[in-house]
């Protein structure tokens, strides 16, 4: 992925770069129906691993692998509109700048809704990105709340609460 951090780090973060983000997720019996986690002595799945998976990696890689991520006050989002419109898909568009512990919390809030959607079967226990060897944030539990900055739309106007496989508003 690529970012820029804008708002007051360093001059060095300023400058459009990128990291070999590692996302790794940590799932448990979903809140629908905690009687349902009981394994049934037949195929013994709360839900097949394919299954699990299968929705979360193609957002994963098909809208977070090699996205440029930038908050919605930086300018260049101006000029991707303007120069490159086609490529406004490939921008993950965030509320302040694109740090990991920012998006550690909307992809947390992106994954509770996509949970959400396929039947509550799973519900999140951790998530954690690596940005480098020496960076890691990581979020325990399955409320992003706490930490997701105050934005006055509301919540189906935010893409991170949103089941789809959109980056930006
Ligand atoms: N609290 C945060 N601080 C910083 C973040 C962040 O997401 N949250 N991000 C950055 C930049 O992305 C920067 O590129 C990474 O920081 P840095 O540790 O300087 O990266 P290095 O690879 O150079 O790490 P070294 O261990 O110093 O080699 C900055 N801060």
């Amino acid at each position: 992925m690529g970012h820029r951090l804008i708002a007051g780090c360093s001059d060095r973060c300023a400058i459009p770069h990128g990291h070999n983000e590692y996302i790794s997720v940590t799932l448990g019996a979903g809140p629908a129906n905690p009687q349902a986690a009981r394994l049934d002595g037949q195929a013994n799945m709360l839900l097949p691993f394919a299954e699990a998976k299968g929705r979360w990696h193609h957002f994963i890689d098909t809208r977070m692998d090699h996205a440029f991520q930038l908050g919605e006050k930086d300018p260049l989002l101006q000029w991707f509109a303007q120069n490159e419109p086609s490529r406004l898909d490939r921008l993950v568009v965030t509320p302040g700048d694109p740090t990991t512990e920012l998006l550690a919390a909307l992809l947390m809030a992106k994954l509770n809704a996509i949970l959400k959607a396929q039947g509550d079967r799973l519900t999140v226990r951790a998530l954690e990105i690596r940005e480098t060897p020496t960076n890691t944030v990581r979020l325990v539990g399955s409320d992003p709340a706490p930490y997701l900055p105050a934005v006055t739309r509301p919540p189906e106007a935010c893409w991170w609460h949103r089941a789809d496989d959109s980056t930006r508003d």
